[in-house]
């Protein structure tokens, strides 16, 4: 499911102008879709307040409003700035619109009304004004259900940031695409439902606008995901190898590899250092274990190319020996996830050498702090959002960036970027974490590449939290991943 962000969007609008689709027939097919989602969802209220901006988001809320009088409910619009200086489109529809508007500072709060928002959508450019914030307060606070348009004011549509405030919406109305901040937090926690209307923008002319943002559904990497098949055997399915930490710190890279055996690697060995060899052996049965103390052991076991890919960073500890294993593993597909990535905090460009100038073949999957440490100068770059931010480090890493939260964005260094927005909270939990790059590993093992693997990892985790409900723990994972010919 492609988005488009407010610029793409915009050189949809151009392109089709330019093609001669009549961009006013648009606005008032735009405008007509708000108004039968307010009679369809609010029809006993008691009149529709109407928000209009400057712009065209503005001229939308003309068109709605007009509709909604014909049908007979009473309205009240409230303009934002000289409504003399409308321009285009925007102009056409006020001149359009027989209802009398008042200035915003006029709006008070009106018993059983609805609001429809139609003050900014992709135009938004800087923080809304102290007296507009308030105003959007004061409809939060009375819980005056709101309808936006394109986007709830205040949200941006490339982020999700809120700019100064923005209206909480109970149903947000979009034309033709949906654009990453419908998705992205905290911008989703204000559209409420949404609806993706089609105002009659040809997909060709969409398809040319843009196409480096998708949600993350199965169309993006289900024909990459393994298929079963009479001829398979444990060793075509992939061998991966999980890395454990010391006799106290075996946990994390057993729910990581349990969670890649059920990811459909064939076979998963969990490579421990000798001391916790007993430890771990007493909690292992379909995983098979090999111990592997240090670099040597290691390179050693790298002969066998039958190994196919790795997972390196739950319980691993953080330290030298951390990028001594990565050195030896950084060209075979590689997750590298926890400990893995905290150990280059002090060196990251060590790891970027590591990885540089192949095709990429490593999934790195930091939360926010494990970002901060490898990435710091684009972590604290504001006004960039969390897709930004993952594919400018997946640029510089030559990596697949999986940068969780409850709005995990996954990047590719070639630009391609998904935004997952399926997870529920209970994912947050001691050890999901772990589970997420077993999954992920156990799909490149089994030849997937690394951006579908990623983005298909993050899919599967919340789908299984999504059935395991609420109280899960990480241990409880593994056992609801879907099978995969049932995904659709
Ligand atoms: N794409 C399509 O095909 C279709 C799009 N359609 C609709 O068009 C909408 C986009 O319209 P748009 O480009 O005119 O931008 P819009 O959101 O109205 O805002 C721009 C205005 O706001 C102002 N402004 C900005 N920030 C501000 C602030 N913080 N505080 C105060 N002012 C601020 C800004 O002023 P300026 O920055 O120039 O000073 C400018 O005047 C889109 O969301 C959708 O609803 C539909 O009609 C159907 C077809
Ligand atoms: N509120 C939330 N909603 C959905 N998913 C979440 C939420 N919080 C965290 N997650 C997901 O849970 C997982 C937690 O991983 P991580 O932070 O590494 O924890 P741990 O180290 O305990 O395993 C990530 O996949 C993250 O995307
Ligand atoms: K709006």
């Amino acid at each position: 499911m492609l988005l488009l962000t407010p610029e793409e969007m915009g050189n949809a609008d151009r392109l089709a102008a330019e093609s001669g689709i009549d961009s006013y027939g648009l606005m008032i097919k735009a405008g007509h879709a708000v108004s039968a989602a307010f009679l369809r969802l609010f029809p006993g209220a008691s009149r529709a307040t109407v928000f209009c901006g400057p712009g065209n988001n503005g001229g939308d809320g003309y068109v709605a409003a007009e509709a909604l009088k014909a049908a007979g409910v009473p309205v009240a619009i409230f303009h934002l700035g000289d409504p003399e200086k409308l321009a285009g489109d925007a102009r056409r529809a006020r001149i359009d619109c027989a209802i009398e508007s008042r200035p915003i500072p006029d709006y008070r709060l009106y018993p059983g009304e609805v609001v429809i928002d139609a003050l900014f959508g992709a135009g938004l450019q800087r923080p809304l004004s102290d007296n507009l914030c308030e105003i959007i307060e004061a409809v939060t606070d009375a819980a005056v259900p709101v309808i936006a348009v394109d986007l709830p004011s205040g949200v941006g549509g490339l982020t999700g940031q809120v700019l100064g405030g923005a209206f909480r919406a109970a149903h947000t109305v979009t034309f033709m695409r949906a654009k990453p901040g419908h998705y992205l937090l905290p911008g989703r926690a204000h559209c409420g439902s949404l609806e993706v209307f089609d105002i009659g923008i040809p997909q060709r002319i969409l398809a040319e606008a843009g196409g480096a943002h998708h949600l993350n559904t199965p169309a993006l990497f289900k024909a990459s995901l393994p298929a079963l098949s009479a001829s398979s055997h444990k060793f075509r399915r992939g061998h991966l190898g999980v890395f454990s930490g010391g006799p106290s710190a075996t946990g994390a890279a057993r729910l990581s590899a349990m969670a890649g055996l059920r990811a459909g690697a064939g076979l998963v060995t969990l490579a421990v250092p000798s001391n916790a060899a007993l430890v771990a052996a007493t909690h292992l049965t379909a995983v098979m274990m090999k111990p592997v103390s240090d670099v040597a052991a290691l390179e050693d076991w790298l002969a066998d190319k039958r190994l196919s890919a790795f997972v390196l960073g739950p319980g691993f500890g953080v330290g030298e020996k951390a990028r001594t294993f990565v050195e030896a593993l950084a060209a075979r597909p590689l997750v590298l996830d926890a400990d893995g990535i905290t150990s280059f905090a002090e060196a990251p460009e060590q790891l970027f050498g590591l990885l540089a100038g192949t095709e990429p073949h490593c999934v790195l999957t930091p939360h926010e702090g494990e970002f901060a440490r490898l990435f710091p100068d684009i972590s604290k770059h504001d006004t960039f959002g969390k897709p930004e931010k993952a594919s400018r480090a997946a640029r510089r890493a030559n990596a697949v960036v999986l940068y969780k939260g409850a709005d995990t964005v996954i990047a590719a260094p070639d630009g391609r970027i998904a935004i997952n927005a399926d997870a529920p909270p209970w994912l947050a939990t001691a050890g999901s974490g772990d589970v997420l790059a077993g999954i992920i590993g156990g799909l490149l093992a089994q030849g997937m590449p690394a951006f579908e693997a990623a983005a298909a990892g993050a899919w599967l985790h919340g789908d299984a939290a999504n059935r395991a409900g609420e109280g899960l723990t990480a241990e409880d994972l593994p056992g609801h991943l879907p099978r995969f010919s049932a995904i659709s």
